[in-house]
């Protein structure tokens, strides 16, 4: 009698420490944004982005810690506006650390929305791991009337400690949607609907902490990047111009005199130049600064040889990219090789 009870408990605490190791160790890596914002009262429009830190905001939501073994680290407490380089290289750098080396199973970051689009391509692009990394933020400060970042910050645990989300690349979570890194853009100023995939649409929606999953990216990402960034200090120097009806040469021709690496052209339609840019851009081209035709239209892509011959003046097209994520293929290509073709490759692979 007394054996079997013995044998009883040692089996509930077997059957215990099973449903626990079940959970998903995730860590969240905090850099500030509005999520973690501040104003003087629940409907002040004015407030101050990154003010709480990542306990905090994970005391908003205690309901993580049942979806997930969660912990946190501060990385940086800045609006998105100041995204930088370095930090970007950190948080490569500090995530493939904690899903290669240090055994977590997921990442979540809470970052601004100004920028997310950009650091979740950018990490689509250097993290190698199949393992989730999931962007989060809120339009609304957490001290804000129906504050929207605890259920984005539930929703992305949720999003991370499901094993449905492997393989999926970058993922960003808001407003009950999960976005790919390629094709999420920001697109409203203010509303919580903000982020949408204008080419092809959210990869899954969530509802009560359920993760529906309805496609995955086709573009290579994470796991398969060839993109390192391990021993990088500093990225090449990459600037966007942006076109307009009789379009000033001067940023264009600021960047070729500040010896850029390279310049994306936020063109007309499908990445048009205004005709005086164009000849800039020749001319940067033949000095060694690649030139990526993007567009400034939200969707749709920017196609080689459509009104101009690429080939011809070794332009490369953004295809769907968006000029800021242009922008961070180009300094990444950028760091493998100059020759245009292989830079146009990348594009269409990336
Ligand atoms: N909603 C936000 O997070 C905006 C803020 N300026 C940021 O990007 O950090």
């Amino acid at each position: 009698m007394k054996n079997l009870k013995i044998f009883l408990v040692f089996i509930a605490l077997v059957f215990s420490s099973t449903i626990y190791a079940q959970k998903a160790k995730i860590r969240i890596i905090a850099t500030g944004g509005t999520i973690a914002g501040v104003s003087k009262s629940s409907t002040e429009s004015n407030y101050k982005a990154g003010e709480l830190g990542i306990y905090q905001l994970l005391s908003a939501v205690p309901e993580v810690r049942q979806i997930a073994d969660v912990t946190g680290e501060q990385l940086v407490k800045i609006g998105s506006q100041d995204m930088n380089d370095e930090v970007w290289l950190q948080l490569a750098n500090r995530i493939n650390q904690l899903l290669n080396e240090e055994g977590y199973d997921g990442v979540v970051i809470t970052h601004g929305t100004d920028t997310m689009e950009e650091t979740a391509y950018f990490l689509n692009l250097t993290v190698h791991s199949k393992k989730p990394v999931v962007l989060v933020g809120a339009m609304r400060p957490a001290t804000g009337m129906s504050a929207d970042g605890p259920l984005n910050l539930y929703d992305a645990v949720a999003v991370a400690a499901n094993k449905d989300s492997h393989g999926r690349g970058v993922l960003v979570v808001m407003n009950e949607l999960v976005l790919d890194a390629k094709d999420v853009t920001k697109t409203s100023t203010l509303g919580v609907e903000t982020f949408k995939s204008l080419n092809y649409g959210p990869l899954a929606y969530i509802h009560n902490g359920k993760v529906f999953y309805n496609r995955a990216p086709q573009n290579k990402h994470t796991y398969q990047s060839e993109f390192d960034v391990a021993n990088l200090k500093e990225l090449p120097k990459v600037g966007i111009v942006y076109s307009y009806s009789n379009a000033s040469e001067l940023p264009m021709k600021a960047f070729i005199d500040a010896n850029f690496d390279g310049i994306v052209h936020a063109g007309v339609g499908n990445g048009n130049f205004y005709h005086k840019n164009f000849d800039l851009a020749e001319k940067a081209q033949n000095q060694g600064i690649q030139i990526v035709r993007s567009s400034r239209v939200p969707s749709g892509a920017t196609t080689l040889d459509a009104e101009i011959d690429d080939a011809k003046y070794h332009f490369v097209a953004s295809n769907t990219l968006n000029p800021q994520k242009a922008r961070v293929l180009l300094m990444l290509a950028l760091t493998k090789t100059n020759d245009w073709e292989k830079i146009q490759q990348y594009f269409n692979e990336y």
